[in-house]
């Protein structure tokens, strides 16, 4: 007979990748780059939170204090994971390359929540201590049954290229061995090397983590394309979306990428021409 857990992580899962792929709402750029990269009408989380569920994304990915401000917005709409690490870019630099526990596997529950993210820096010089925390988050996730989502960023000294895909194949490989549920890692630049990252998870689901805003959207659909044909599950998406000059026209673009398996080109056409 299965146990409790593993029925209650694969019903959250079920929440979250709702055909097996997932567009992921990233909102805990408050805390990781500050409200300057939030525009001014968008820093009201309820006003941001409200357009990103009506324009449809499966699941937001934020902060224990965005989740529980605007819980009445998402609540039984979409799956909601919290985000249980974080750092700040006020810290010296050396230390930004660690995360601070900022809320817990129970506080998720309590809010309501489908999933736990935390992050890891693969590589960096604070690598066991985000690892010990990670485990603790995971072991009390699994206790819980919800799965939980590992932000695999190799970033460190000896890193040269984080987006190199002998590396981020390795964060990915790591993430999956350190038992994550879900993987969310950087783009590699193409298909092919995407793929390499997608094989080497063995099975994890792996998304991509959005990253700076794009020169145009378009650009940003084809990474999203690319992901996909490679086997990815989808993005978790943040400046892309809420730097958008459509917001919904974009969240309805990446949406019929990824579960539509529409090209860019042709996903393009549901943005409203203020994207640029
Ligand atoms: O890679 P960086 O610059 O540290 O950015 C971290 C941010 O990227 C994310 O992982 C994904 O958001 P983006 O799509 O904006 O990159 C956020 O959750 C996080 O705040």
């Amino acid at each position: 007979m299965i146990s409790s857990q593993y029925a209650g992580k694969r019903v959250r899962l079920s929440r979250i990748l709702p055909d097996g792929k997932s567009v992921i709402f990233a909102f805990d750029h408050g805390v990781e780059h500050g409200p300057g990269e939030i525009s001014e009408g968008r820093l009201d989380p309820r006003v941001l939170i409200r357009e990103v569920v009506e324009a449809g994304v499966d699941a937001i990915m934020t902060t224990p204090g965005i989740a529980r401000m605007t819980w009445d917005i998402w609540a039984n709409r979409v799956a909601m994971i919290i985000k249980v690490s974080g750092k700040t870019s006020l810290r010296p630099a050396e230390d930004q390359l660690l995360q601070s526990i900022i809320s817990s596997v129970v506080e998720a529950v309590a809010l309501g929540g489908d999933g736990v993210a935390a992050t890891v820096y693969w590589g960096s010089q604070y690598e066991d201590k985000m690892l010990e925390r990670w485990t603790q988050i995971r072991l009390k996730a699994e206790e819980l049954g919800v799965p939980a989502l590992q932000l695999a960023y190799p970033r460190g000294p000896h890193i040269k290229n984080r987006y190199a895909v002998d590396i981020v194949a390795y964060g990915a490989r790591a993430a999956m061995e350190t038992g994550a549920d879900l993987i969310k890692t950087y783009y590699t630049g193409s298909t092919e090397t995407f793929r390499q990252v997608v094989k080497a998870a063995g099975g994890v689901p792996v998304l991509m983590s959005g990253g700076a805003r794009t020169a145009s959207p378009q650009e940003f659909l084809r990474k999203v394309h690319s992901v996909m044909e490679a086997g990815g599950s989808g993005v978790v998406v943040g400046r892309n979306v809420f730097q958008a000059g459509d917001i919904r026209g974009m969240v309805r673009a990446i949406r019929a990428v990824v579960h539509e398996g529409a090209d860019p080109e042709e996903a393009a056409k549901l943005l409203d021409g203020s994207g640029a």
